[in-house]
């Protein structure tokens, strides 16, 4: 805003144009020169209005037929505004000009004696920008805006400014100017309302309540812009002449009281509504587009399921169906022919030896007695079996109707009830057969029996040792190699049980040799490679560890890479139970003195050492006895010279387990430990190893304090016997 006397270069200041010399350029052009700079036309905008006001009237100086405007203020936020003036858009600075020069041939001008081209009004110029901004806006959304997803992205804010350039009509005294009549008449309006923002200024300076903005209307459209939100500038000019001196005070005066006045300048930015409805009705057509393609990709999906489902239950249905019919005829064959077989052996028997059964004939009666009632009981499990069956083919014939199958979770229900149900029902079958197992070997015992003319203090039944015996024309009967070949059956379940049969074959010495050379550790071996169930490889590994107890076996099981898949099993198992068969048989290979190097360089000390992650004392216990077995092969070795450097387990960093479990409480764990620590301590190779393991001081505790006697004193014989033992109890001062 330019205020000073009449004639002393407001206009100059503010409004020359000067389009050959921009050094002379006013203040209005060079403001727009910075704001097109600034500004990127893409995204932004400026448009100008440019009016005057006249003898309380305000013109539009880009129409002046339009000259009676009116000022719009915002209640609320105190901007004023004057919507009834013309608002041309400024793409460039050449435009602005033109519309300058536009303006300035209707301003209202007249040659008075300080000036011959004094301008009569106020020219207001109205430069407004607005301009996006972006990256500032989260600060402005509210949680709900972040809560629905759809405005966070969008963020469409602008910026709202508004440059307003006051060329003030000059202040005059009328017997100086010479204005009379009408230029009077002007000369009092204008004095009036400089006069009114007299007082505006100093209310203002002065932190008035009341400031008196409403008493002209150069004050109210001059209201935003002093002690409002703006930045406000003035700038007053003087004439350097003594004459004006009176005025020149009075117009610093004025510039003195304004520099008092206290503006809180505020940045005025708000939500660009229609952007933001452009961008989100955008947004929702790509979530409409987005959502109707999703929906038939699930559509799809699910018909694919439901297609793929109703396959699954056919092929399942079918499968089932003819799994069952045959298991049934099976069974029933077998059944048939068992109860024939019996039938016959009773008849002949009955015939043949009627009179020398008579008189011991309690026993034979009670034990045909005791197998009429297993078949009874077979017959019985049968049936119930065959209820099932229905059950079961009644629930799938009810799957099978159209509609059964409503969606894919129904479905895996039903799946999953079957498979528990074709499970139960296998179970059942597989005690069924194993029942016909025992009732055929008990039958074969009973031949056997009748054959020899038995009494009944002879039944097998009443004799283990005899039934244990008995074991090996079990072989006969039903077939070692049968049960063999069953432990490759497709029937997972058969598989469990033959294993379990082989594996308690196994547990009686004197069927170790014949399950090895019918092949039953090679079977047994494969089973622990391409097992599938925790089961077989527990019971394998069991097998396994019965057969590892013979030393021709032992070798075979080296031989057939048995320490390799003992050893990955080791890594691989996490039930306890495996890893003690497991851990036992490869304890019984540790104590074969020829397997050692073979055994260490297959890994099998470091997946003996693995196991103790486990944590179960039945574990520990056989690594314990392990690593026991191992050292003793050593210390016989080194005995014997044929071994000298430190010891595998040393090596294999066992020797820290040692320590650490030589006083676990677990009896037999301690015991293994003991041992080990003794074997390790006769090579004189290890002590040294042995002392910086901490390993002199469990010894030292066994030589005075374990309870067996024997132990004691070979810890006690061990310490004595070692220089290098003997110079560090010295040093330590420890006396046994
Ligand atoms: N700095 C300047 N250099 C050269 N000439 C100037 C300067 N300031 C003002 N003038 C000249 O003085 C005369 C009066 O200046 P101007 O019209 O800008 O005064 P004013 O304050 O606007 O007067 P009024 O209030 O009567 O309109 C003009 O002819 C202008 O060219």
């Amino acid at each position: 805003m330019a205020y000073g006397q009449t004639g002393t270069g407001k206009t100059f200041t503010l409004g020359q144009l000067s389009e050959d010399d921009k050094s002379a350029r006013g203040i209005m052009v060079r403001a727009m020169e910075d704001i097109l700079a600034e500004v990127s036309l893409e995204t932004d905008s400026i448009s100008v209005s440019y009016i005057q006001l006249y003898m309380e009237a305000i013109q539009d100086l880009l129409d002046p037929a339009n000259d009676n405007i009116s000022i719009v203020e915002d209640p609320k936020t105190g901007d004023v505004s004057v919507p009834g003036a013309t608002l041309v858009e400024i793409r460039d600075q050449q435009s602005f000009i033109e519309l300058l020069r536009v303006g300035e041939t209707h301003r209202i001008a007249a040659n008075t004696k300080l000036n011959t081209e004094s301008s009569r009004s106020h020219a207001i110029l109205m430069i407004h920008v607005k301009g996006s901004v972006v990256g500032r806006e989260d600060a402005l959304l509210s949680e709900a805006d972040y809560a629905s997803n759809l405005v966070k992205p969008l963020k469409p804010l602008v910026r709202r400014s508004k440059l307003v350039l006051v060329d003030l009509a000059g202040s005059e005294r009328i017997h100086k100017s010479g204005s009379e009549g009408h230029m009077l008449e002007e000369a009092k309006s204008i004095n009036l309302s400089l006069s009114a923002l007299g007082k505006c200024i100093n209310a203002l300076a002065e932190n008035s309540a009341h400031v008196p903005v409403r008493d002209s209307k150069l004050t109210r459209l001059l209201r935003d812009s002093l002690g409002g939100t703006a930045r406000t500038s003035l700038i007053v000019t003087i004439g350097p002449s003594p004459r004006h001196r009176g005025e020149t005070a009075s117009t610093i005066l004025f510039g003195q009281r304004a520099m008092k006045v206290e503006n809180m300048l505020k940045i005025k930015e708000e939500f660009d509504y229609k952007s933001l409805s452009r961008k989100l009705e955008i947004q929702l057509d790509k979530l409409i587009s987005e959502n109707e393609r999703q929906q038939k990709v699930f559509d799809d999906e699910v018909e694919r399921i439901n297609l793929q489902a109703q396959n699954r239950i056919s092929e399942v249905e079918r499968n089932f169906a003819d799994a069952l019919e045959k298991e049934r005829l099976k069974c029933q064959m077998e059944y048939m022919e068992s109860i024939k077989t019996l039938e016959e052996k009773m008849v002949s028997h009955q015939r043949n030896g009627f009179s020398d059964h008579k008189c011991n004939g309690e026993g034979s009666g009670a034990s045909v007695a005791e197998l009429k009632k297993l078949l009874e009981n077979e017959v019985h499990l049968r049936k119930a079996a065959e209820e099932e069956i229905n059950k079961l083919k009644s629930q799938l014939e009810q799957l099978m109707q159209p509609g059964a199958v409503r969606d894919s979770e129904k479905f895996h229900k039903i799946l999953e009830e079957e498979a528990s149900q074709k499970k139960k029902l296998e179970e059942e079958t597989m005690i069924l057969r194993s029942q016909l197992m025992q009732m055929t070997l008990e039958a074969d015992q009973m031949r056997r029996f009748f054959d020899r003319g038995g009494s009944r203090n002879s039944l097998p039944s009443q004799d283990i040792n005899l039934q244990k015996a008995q074991v090996a024309p079990l072989f006969e009967q039903v077939g070692l190699q049968k049960i063999l070949s069953l432990l490759e059956s497709e029937d997972p379940n058969v598989r469990i049980h033959a294993v379990k049969v082989v594996a308690n074959l196994a547990a009686e010495e004197a069927n170790q040799e014949r399950i090895v050379e019918a092949g039953g550790l090679s079977s047994l071996l494969m089973l622990l490679r391409s097992f599938e169930d925790e089961t077989i490889r527990r019971v394998a590994a069991g097998a396994i560890a019965n057969l590892a107890m013979n030393e021709s076996n032992q070798e075979l099981i080296m031989a057939q890479g048995g320490i390799s898949l003992l050893s990955k099993t080791a890594a691989d198992a996490d039930d306890p139970q495996t890893l003690r068969m497991v851990a036992g048989a490869i304890a019984n290979l540790c104590g074969n003195d020829k397997l050692q190097m073979r055994l260490r360089l297959d890994g099998g000390i470091k997946a003996l050492l693995g196991m103790v992650r486990c944590g179960h004392p039945d574990v520990l216990s056989q690594v314990a006895r392990g690593i026991a077995n191992f050292a003793k092969c050593e210390s016989r070795g080194s005995t014997q010279g044929t071994k000298s450097g430190r010891s595998l387990l040393i090596e294999d960093g066992a020797l820290s387990w040692i320590v650490q479990n030589a006083n676990n409480e677990a009896g037999p764990i301690r015991r293994h430990i003991e041992l080990a620590l003794c074997h390790l301590a006769q090579h004189e190779v290890n002590v040294k190893y042995m002392i910086s393991g901490g390993a002199l001081w469990e010894l030292v505790r066994i030589a005075r304090d374990c309870s067996r006697e024997d132990i004691r004193s070979l810890a006690a014989r061990t310490l004595h016997s070692s220089p290098t033992f003997r110079i560090e109890m010295r040093r330590l001062r420890i006396e046994l």
